[in-house]
């Protein structure tokens, strides 16, 4: 067995993998969980990413498909229920023992609650049971949802730092315009348009959208054919499976949180001498700032933007918007005359700040 450098991978697996002639590919199932139990007693960490519970649903029901959106929310939280027998089923049978997490876009974007999730999968690791994820269809409105599961899994892996992730999906990976698998992806291919199969939501530019994000913060990542499940073992040997993300700089914990996966409030436009600072890796001070947008509070996180109005990086602010709009251009020696107290010297601290650009 060769050595790997992936201690820690997500697998998303859609819901063409999982449903064949219009029921749950029990078959399948079966060997996705063999596969992903051995990877545990080599002692690799996998998170399964996985969808199908609409199209279980629809099964059960002996529907052909949802006619309002309150249905379909129904029928989600009927075929999960569905998926999950049958993955308990055949995760025993290998003596691996698993949990299920539904999660909303909210449970990553407010920062409680994601360190909350956090702290569930250090349980669930220290446990070692296999935690089995979905959205929580049933609950997630437009506001919340993330839509499909490959963006849900790109902000999981990023989240839970992951080594690598694995798209799997019913093609051998992205086809360019010549109809050819791309082995590496590369931002200037022109991408064969093709229809997306029946059950899958997301498709393959959700897919590529998600593995971009997941690679520019540092995580191998691949979209890939998961009825081959040999692929699990070529990614995780570092041999090239479906097509190709090579990651980016690695980019860990609570800055990857700032950059990746929190939520805006507040817009911060910054002086070219406030610039240079933030590059050198030091704090945004007030007197740098030009002029601020937004409704943000203490603890929120904004974007800040360059005096040409680019976007380089996004930081967890100091004060309010109420109280920002008095200091903006003041030194800190001022901010007890003008606000009546004092609390920070900088508006947003170096630890706080992730640079984008
Ligand atoms: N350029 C492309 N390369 C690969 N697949 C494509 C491309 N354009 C569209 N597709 C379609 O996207 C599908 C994958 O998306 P989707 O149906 O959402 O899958 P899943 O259910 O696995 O998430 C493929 O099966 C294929 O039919
Ligand atoms: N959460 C939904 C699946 C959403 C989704 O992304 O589907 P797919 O494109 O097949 O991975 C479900 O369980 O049916």
């Amino acid at each position: 067995m060769k050595k790997t450098n992936i201690k820690r991978i997500v697998i998303k697996v859609g819901s063409n993998l999982l449903i064949k002639d219009g029921e749950i590919n029990k078959t399948y199932i079966i060997e996705l969980s063999r596969k992903i139990s051995n990877l545990y007693k080599r002692g690799i960490k996998v998170i399964l990413i996985s969808s199908g519970a609409n199209a279980a649903g629809l099964n059960y029901l002996n529907l052909s498909r949802a006619k309002t959106l309150l249905q379909k929310q129904a029928i989600c939280s009927i075929g999960q229920v569905q998926m999950m027998k049958i993955y308990e089923n055949a995760f025993n049978f290998f003596g691996q023992k698993i949990s299920q997490i539904l999660l909303t876009k909210d449970d990553f974007t407010n920062r409680k609650r994601f360190l909350n999730l956090k702290n569930t999968l250090i349980g669930l690791n220290q446990l070692n049971i296999l935690p089995i994820i979905n959205e929580n269809d049933s609950i997630s409105t437009e506001e919340i949802m993330f839509g499909d599961n490959d963006m849900l899994s790109a902000m999981f892996s990023i989240g839970w730092n992951a080594d690598g992730l694995m798209l799997m999906t019913s093609v051998d990976g992205v086809y360019n315009d010549e109809k050819k698998i791309m082995k590496e992806f590369k931002d200037e291919s022109s991408i064969l348009s093709m229809k997306k199969t029946s059950y899958g939501s997301g498709g393959i530019n959700s897919k590529i959208d998600s593995a971009k994000l997941s690679s520019n913060s540092g995580i191998k990542t691949c979209i890939c054919n998961g009825k081959k499940l040999e692929n699990i073992d070529y990614f995780i040997n570092n041999e090239s499976c479906g097509t190709m993300f090579f990651p980016k700089k690695k980019i860990k914990n609570r800055k990857a949180w700032i950059i990746f996966l929190s939520k805006s409030k507040g817009r911060v436009f910054i002086n070219s001498g406030a610039k240079e600072a933030l590059e050198e890796n030091k704090s945004l001070l007030s007197i740098g700032v030009i002029k601020v947008y937004g409704s943000f509070e203490k603890g929120d996180v904004v974007d800040i933007y360059d005096e040409n109005e680019d976007k380089i990086g996004k930081g967890i602010i100091n004060y309010s918007y109420i109280e920002t709009v008095k200091i903006i251009g003041k030194k800190s020696s001022e901010f007890e005359k003008i606000l009546g107290y004092y609390s920070y010297d900088e508006l947003i601290h170096r630890d706080n700040i992730g640079i984008v650009k």
